[in-house]
């Protein structure tokens, strides 16, 4: 198993081999032996009863979720951008600022973010909704919110999961030409929706999922195309796997190495060389049907000249996602999530009630410090809880769509580790401020500087350990509503008192330093912390993009 959509981005389309989806060990396979090819420029429509998986589906194609079974590759390197089915607007944002986040997560500069946010918002008739906090919007309202976060950066690849569910009837034309223009500048489209004539004409194949097994991959052929009498040729493209033509489809011609066929057909034989390919056995996987050449390329397009001579549309970004791999513009949108969802203040609060009870103007200096720096430690562990459960899960697939969710837990990860780091500092400067410069003896001088140093490297070894310790109690890695605050304090605890741990050490050199009034620094034990901290946050990432359940 295994998803290297950037790594295979040079190569054609968009391809899946042998996906599968079960949801928990022995859960029962939501997708099975899911196979096809999608070339740039294409508009796949994906369709199905109810929970016959193609919200599975869709998130697998967005790079959201992983396969359990099988593998998708050649995702584009440009971008992928994913409209899930329901959009949360419990963000603590107002619209414009949660759109120039996301526009820098999908990789562009801050200011062509703001800029590509203000021209969508324009288009999609809410340019004065650009300061109403996401909370504030009505349901329509924020699921355009939720389609423009999509298509802020030109994505290459657009994953659109009922998208145009609540949408008027102004934003859904404005979406349909949305589509049209990224696939006619090469884009990938995959979408969703429960109006079989969306997009009919435009669309170049429709998969069918149903029980767990996409059961047939057919040509969009609706009654809004042009009959096929009516056209001169009919363009047709197929995937096999490197079997002869079957009988009847001749006039196709081979594309590449990778088993794919293409080729223009007279429209009156277009219907019997279909047939001949999905009769062949096994059948041909058809991947794209229209009565013109597809682009052939899959490049960011230029947009359409905007609305209102005010607004400029941003430059198409080459590459945004290599940018968005700045880990600076992920942990700024974590740090922005948790500031202004205010769920920071209980673990402050906690910190700053015991630090008060704990500590005492005038008291040893040593002995404070490592007090202050035992407290820490629960702390940044909880504070880890609140970061990696602080962002809606849609929020958080928007996110992962463009960045990958490994990234997307890493970020959160250290935001809670800058926060509690930035605690940390603040718990030791009070406590460097009012202790008494002595040792436990009152009388031994224990120089501040040093002390306070040295008790700020414990406070880091402590912020180390303590997001390590909620990385590993927490999603998703424990999940539920009570294990993983038990385990996080019970984790916690055991890290502060087991001899040999990094903070157990870090802590008694200061406590047993305050005895004698010398100081000892806390180095090996920090580079310990960093390097459980580290192994920590990877395997924390790594089941968020496993999907370990
Ligand atoms: N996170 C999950 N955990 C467990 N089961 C899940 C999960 N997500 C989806 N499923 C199950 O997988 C099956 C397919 O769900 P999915 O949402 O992909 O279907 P769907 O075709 O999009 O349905 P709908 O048309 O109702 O949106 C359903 O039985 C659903 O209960």
């Amino acid at each position: 198993m295994r998803d290297d959509g950037e790594a295979a981005a040079a190569g054609g389309g968009l391809r899946l081999d042998g996906v599968g989806r079960r949801y928990g060990l022995r859960g029962p396979w939501v997708l099975r032996d899911v196979a096809f090819e999608v070339p740039p420029g294409s508009l796949v429509r994906v369709e199905g009863p109810n929970g016959s998986g193609k919200s599975t589906l869709l998130r697998i194609l967005a790079g959201v979720d992983r396969p359990t079974a099988g593998q998708v590759s050649g995702r584009p390197a440009a971008g992928t951008a994913y409209v899930p089915e329901r959009f949360p607007p419990a963000l603590p944002f107002a619209v414009l600022r949660y759109l120039t986040h996301m526009g820098a997560v999908r990789g562009l500069p801050a200011r062509e973010a703001a800029d590509s946010a203000l021209y969508w918002l324009d288009r999609f008739g809410l340019a004065g909704h650009a300061r109403t906090p996401l909370d504030e919007l009505s349901k329509g309202t924020c699921q355009k919110v939720a389609v423009i976060q999509a298509l802020l950066a030109d994505p290459a690849l657009l994953v659109l999961d009922e998208a145009w569910t609540g949408l008027d009837v102004a934003a859904r034309a404005v979406l349909d030409a949305a589509v049209r223009e990224r696939v006619a500048a090469g884009a990938i489209v995959v979408f969703v929706d429960h109006d079989p004539r969306r997009l009919a004409a435009d669309t170049t194949a429709v998969h069918a999922v149903d029980t767990g097994v996409l059961t047939m991959t057919a040509p969009a052929l609706s009654a809004a195309d042009p009959a096929p009498d009516d056209a001169a040729t009919v363009v047709i493209e197929a995937v096999g796997t490197g079997r002869p033509l079957p009988a009847g489809a001749e006039g196709l011609l081979p594309v590449g190495e990778s088993g794919a066929v293409r080729g223009a057909v007279p429209a009156g034989r277009s219907d019997a060389v279909l047939r001949a390919l999905l009769a062949a056995a096994p059948p041909w996987h058809i991947t794209a049907v229209r009565t013109d050449a597809p682009p052939a390329t899959a490049v960011p397009g230029p947009r359409p000249a905007p609305r209102t001579p005010r607004l400029t549309a941003p430059v198409g970004a080459t590459g945004p996602s290599a940018r968005a791999r700045r880990p600076g513009v992920l942990v700024r949108y974590q740090l922005d999530l948790l500031l202004r969802s205010h769920r920071w203040l209980p673990p402050l609060i906690f910190y700053g009630a015991v630090m008060a009870i704990g500590i005492a103007g005038g008291e040893p200096l040593l002995g404070s410090l490592g007090y202050a720096a035992a407290l820490l430690l629960p702390v940044a562990a909880w504070t880890v809880r609140v970061c990696v459960t602080n962002e809606p899960a849609a929020a958080r697939a928007c996110v992962a769509s463009a960045v990958g969710p490994a990234r997307a837990q890493s970020a959160a990860l250290a935001a809670a580790a800058v926060v509690s780091g930035v605690l940390g500092l603040a718990g030791t400067a009070v406590v460097a401020a009012v202790s008494g410069p002595h040792a436990d003896d009152l009388h031994t001088a224990v120089p501040i500087g040093p002390a306070a140093l040295a008790g700020a490297m414990a406070a880091a070894v402590s912020v180390l350990l303590g997001t390590a310790v909620g990385a590993l109690t927490n999603p998703p890695l424990v999940r539920g509503a009570g294990w993983p605050v038990l385990t996080t304090a019970v984790a916690a605890g055991a890290v502060l008192i087991v001899s040999g741990s990094p903070a157990q050490a870090a802590v008694t050199g200061l406590v047993t330093g305050s005895r004698t009034g010398a100081v000892h620094y806390p180095v090996l034990a920090l580079l310990a912390a960093a390097v459980v901290a580290l192994a920590a946050a990877r395997l924390s990432a790594w089941a968020v993009a496993r999907s370990w359940r």
